[in-house]
């Protein structure tokens, strides 16, 4: 097995990173673009394997869609093709055959496309065969489990002849992302009617506008380093391409990072991270923004901050259970990740000071996430990152970046 020992830097870190583009604002612009005949001019797409599997998939002509781990390019492929009426056979992973697409489907199904399940109903390989306008306009779907779903059905909305009203039900988990969706929407010149206290989103048919879009860099990526910049006895780093007024949900990591030691001075070309005062403890809700609650549990069990979750409740349908993957990793890192409200609210604490003869190995359990929040944990202490190659799926060069403040080296496990 591959894997990377990081070290910890040997002198002050000062850096300028040209942070890698958002695969969620690339995935979304290439959906809408294959909406507007692919005559859009999208700039610095993201060269995320997500989002090359979403430019791939999109060119192609085979039958069969492969999706490899990616959840967007799933849900999002899913509806585009369906209400285009393209027939195809869509699978993954093994992990994306057990990440749930039900809700997605009979959205789909009731609006007229013919979808089937290949094995497990309510999960990939799903087969579909084609789309007869329902004359439906309107559906209903919980907004607890993935808001991709949301954003797959609005972004073929406009399609539609009587257009779609999408009405939510329960807690709406990721809105920042739905939101993001519809501002991609709307700077390709679609209007619509989002009501967030009754819960519903009115999209009128009408068509995209071709334009020109230039994707911002990832604010999810971003929170690395801020963990990183939390972490060292000295550092300093300015992320180039994140804008203040971002799209991304994840830019809440500003917020986040403020308390945990890191201050944000925003430049004309990004960010600057530079380290300041941490407070003891934090609560925090990760229903916005639940891609970052891995980087802050590791950054607060390393830094002994006390950390309150709520709002994580989907991360154990990710690309792996990522609260059962933190809990085992946490713990050869000396903290421990408790379930204090059954399926609500979580901690994490340092229980132990660890002063290993060897460095912490960390299992990566196939999620890119795993790799890069355990990584700033190397500022402390060396610490192995089991199956590195998994940070493809969203910042293929974040190894070569790390590379710029602090050594690592590549070793062979048995
Ligand atoms: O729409 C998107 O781009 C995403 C939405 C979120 O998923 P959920 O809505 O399933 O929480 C997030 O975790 C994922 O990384 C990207
Ligand atoms: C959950 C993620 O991605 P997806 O759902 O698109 O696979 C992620 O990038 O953390």
């Amino acid at each position: 097995m591959k894997a990377i020992l990081v070290h910890p830097p040997q002198q002050p870190i000062r850096a300028v990173i040209r942070l890698a583009a958002s695969k969620s604002e690339s995935n979304r612009a290439l959906i809408i673009n294959a909406l507007t005949d692919f005559q859009s001019e999208l700039t610095n797409i993201s060269e995320a394997r997500d989002s090359q599997t979403m430019q791939r998939l999109l060119a192609s002509t085979d039958p069969t869609a492969d999706v490899i781990d990616a959840g967007t390019t799933m849900r999002f492929l899913t509806a585009y093709y369906a209400l285009t009426g393209q027939s195809k056979r869509m699978t993954g992973t093994p992990r994306m055959c057990e990440r749930p697409i039900g809700l997605l489907v009979d959205a789909l199904r009731t609006l007229g496309a013919r979808i089937s399940y290949e094995q497990k109903e309510g999960y990939p390989p799903l087969l579909l065969e084609g789309f007869s306008y329902s004359g439906v306009a309107e559906v209903s779907l919980r907004g607890d489990v993935s808001s991709q779903y949301i954003s797959a059905l609005l972004m073929v909305a406009p399609t539609l002849p009587q257009g779609l009203t999408i009405r939510l039900e329960g807690e709406v988990g990721s809105r920042p992302y739905i939101e993001m969706t519809l501002q991609q929407m709307a700077q390709f010149g679609i209007s619509y009617d989002a009501n967030w206290n009754a819960k519903t989103i009115q999209v009128p048919a009408q068509s995209y506008q071709p334009t020109a879009y230039a994707i911002e860099s990832d604010w999810s990526g971003a929170s690395y380093w801020y963990s990183l910049v939390a972490l060292a006895d000295d550092a300093e780093v300015e992320l180039l391409g994140l804008k203040k007024n971002s799209l991304q949900g994840d830019s809440a990591i500003v917020d986040i990072m403020s308390h945990l030691g890191v201050q944000s001075t925003f430049t004309d070309r990004g960010v600057l991270l530079q380290k300041t005062e941490a407070a003891p403890a934090i609560g925090w809700d990760f229903t916005d923004c639940p891609d970052l609650a891995q980087t802050v549990a590791v950054c607060c069990a390393m830094k002994n901050i006390y950390l309150s979750m709520t709002g994580v409740e989907s991360l154990k349908i990710k690309e792996t259970d990522r609260i059962y993957a933190l809990q085992q990793e946490l713990q050869k890192l000396g903290a421990e990740l408790t379930e204090v409200e059954p399926n609500h609210r979580y901690e994490v604490k340092r229980v132990r000071e660890t002063t290993p003869d060897q460095p912490a190995s960390i299992h990566t359990y196939d999620d890119h996430r795993m790799a890069m929040a355990f990584a700033p944990a190397g500022m402390r202490a060396p610490v192995i990152i089991e199956e590195p190659g998994v940070v493809v799926k969203s910042y293929p060069g974040f190894w070569e970046d790390l590379g710029q403040v602090t050594t690592w080296e590549e070793l062979q496990l048995s």
